[in-house]
């Protein structure tokens, strides 16, 4: 049963319920991390829909990774507001492309890369230059900057001095390298990521009917994780808006972790001058975390712009986060992970666990030792739990019971069809076939999560939109992710390692701006922790021996066993 619009807003603490309340007119929220600002923004919503102040299918949320719509679409669902449409800025750029092109351009829009790297690579070659496997991904990062950045090439060539060149290159040898990208895509009329919005954008501004179409189809827009938005993003944002402000847009300045992609959180630290009838809140109250890790985590901050100081709802009685160093990566991998098998046997949930990182070579080695541990691991992001071979295929299967009249229990029918494919109730030992049986499982674990006297015919419906939406179900193993990757989720209890300078911050951040968005990155890490963080580092990565980071002490902990 869908709660009654007064049900709704009782979830909520009296500023949430405030923003909430809120409907129209441009709205701006400066959120810290844990206090429920996509809890906030999808019962504003939610809360729209039910008042009957927004039609369904006019709203747009907008967010920046697949994962983050589909866990908005899904939240969104679960409060009722089910026409609503959750999409990141390119998803929904690419359906608008695809919709307008043949209207205003004729024929159908061209093609859009799957990756830059191959045609960086032929640009290179076109010129006479050489480059390695990382200078042409760096690169392909460039030309990424530049066209969300909104600079002509002509305009990247007065700034190629300010920014990064690979090694190998000159910046004038860089500019003609975007030169050469630039001619082979047009050539080949292929299209890449960037150029969806870039096109979309122009098409809107320049086509007052295809602008008045998608102004009439959309009317109200929030937009999370604002601090991350791009100047093309934001461009892109205004010329849906037209003239119209009512526009949500949520964030916190200290999570911009993609400043070096081109975010910027002056979007929405200047918010208020862009709209100057602008409501502002702020939402500092941390539900999440226990009040050390909400200590920590401020004192880190402390001082920086656009920085909240956030207060610690949950004030258990427990002791500030462990710190521990280690003479090599591998001896602190181990202990990583018998610390962990150790949480487990205390009664954690694997997947109440995660292991955060800052590059992703170090997880090999953690994998190997929980592995040893005999703990399931998935590495967070490597293949998406709806992409798996055996997850689609037990998908089809269970949609196939679907077509025919069954009055088995939905248990009975869900778990034969797992069966069918090799499924146990025990799991097996080896790491492939427990990776698999994880897997089965989880979809098992959606038919206890479905309400009672729930039907075959409607799970099928329910797997097919998670699967839509990339809604993923919880998989019993621990959860080993970069750091980046994480945002936006929580676990029971977070292992942040690496904690050491050359790994966070990164040796490759030497002046104050990058080393300030590697501050920003460990603060993502410690508030992704709810119950407990553990944090360490070691001193040797192999090669070269590396000093305790600086992080630490700035948060105002200290290392045991330095
Ligand atoms: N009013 C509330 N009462 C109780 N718990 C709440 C409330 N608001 C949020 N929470 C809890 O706080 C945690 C953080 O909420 P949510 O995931 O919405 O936060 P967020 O602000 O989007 O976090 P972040 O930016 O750090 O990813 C969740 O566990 C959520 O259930």
């Amino acid at each position: 049963m869908q709660p009654s619009a007064d049900d709704l807003l009782g979830d909520l603490d009296p500023e949430q319920r405030e923003i909430a309340e809120c409907l129209r007119g441009p709205v701006s929220v400066l959120a810290g991390a844990g206090t429920g600002k996509t809890r906030t923004i999808t019962h504003r919503i939610a809360h729209g829909v039910r008042t009957g102040a927004y039609a369904p299918d006019r709203v747009l949320a907008v967010t920046f990774t697949r994962k983050a719509a589909g866990e908005l679409q899904a939240r969104l669902r679960g409060l009722g507001a089910e026409g609503v449409r959750a999409q990141t800025f390119h998803g929904a750029a690419l359906a608008q492309l695809g919709f307008f092109w043949p209207q205003f351009v004729g024929g159908s829009a061209p093609q859009v890369l799957p990756g830059k790297v191959s045609v960086v690579s032929q640009a290179v070659e076109s010129l006479g230059l050489r480059l390695g496997a990382e200078g042409l991904r760096d690169a392909a990062s460039e030309i990424e900057w530049r066209k969300v950045s909104m600079l002509s090439i002509d305009g990247y060539a007065e700034r190629v001095h300010e920014r990064p060149v690979p090694g190998g290159l000159t910046p004038e040898q860089l500019v003609d390298v975007h030169q050469a990208y630039s001619r082979i895509t047009d050539e080949r009329r292929q299209i890449d990521f960037e150029d969806v919005l870039v096109l979309l954008t122009g098409m809107l501004e320049t086509e007052p009917r295809a602008a008045l179409q998608v102004r009439e189809r959309y009317r109200f827009f929030t937009v999370d994780e604002y601090q991350d938005v791009s100047p093309l993003q934001h461009a892109l944002l205004r010329v849906w808006l037209g003239d119209r402000d009512d526009v949500c847009v949520v964030g916190d300045a200290s999570q911009t972790i993609y400043s070096f992609a081109g975010a910027s959180s002056s979007f929405l630290l200047r918010f208020g001058s862009e709209f100057p009838h602008a409501r502002q809140f702020r939402l500092e109250r941390n539900y999440r975390s226990v009040e050390p890790i909400v200590r920590a985590s401020n004192r880190l901050m402390r001082d920086r712009p656009g920085a909240l100081t956030l207060e610690a709802i949950r004030q258990e009685a427990v002791g500030p986060p462990a710190v521990e160093w280690f003479a090599s990566e591998q001896e602190e991998a181990e202990a990583v992970a018998s610390s962990i098998r150790a949480s487990v046997a205390s009664g954690t949930p694997p997947s109440e666990i995660a292991v955060l990182y800052r590059t992703n070579g170090q997880s090999a080695r953690l994998e190997e030792a929980l592995g040893r541990s005999g703990l399931g691991t998935r590495v967070h992001g490597a293949q998406r739990f709806f992409d798996r071979a055996d997850v689609r295929q037990a998908v089809m299967l269970i949609r196939g019971e679907a077509k025919v009249a069954d009055d088995r229990p939905l248990f009975q029918i869900v778990s034969d069809v797992l069966r069918s494919i090799g499924w146990t109730s025990r799991p097996p030992e080896g790491p492939a076939e427990r990776d698999r049986w994880e897997a089965l499982n989880a979809l098992l674990s959606l038919v206890d999560e479905a309400p009672p006297g729930t039907g075959i015919r409607e799970f099928s419906e329910e797997l097919l939109a998670r699967q839509r939406a990339h809604h993923e179900p919880t998989l019993e193993s621990v959860t080993l992710s970069a750091i980046h990757a994480a945002k936006g989720l929580e676990w029971s209890l977070v292992h942040v390692v690496g904690l050491s300078e050359g790994l966070l911050p990164i040796g490759h951040a030497v002046d104050d701006e990058a080393i300030e968005e590697e501050r920003r990155l460990c603060y993502v890490a410690f508030t992704r922790a709810r119950d407990a963080l553990r944090l360490s580092g070691a001193a040797s990565g192999g090669r070269s021996a590396r000093a305790p980071s600086r992080f630490i002490a700035e948060a105002g902990l200290a290392f045991a066993g330095e």
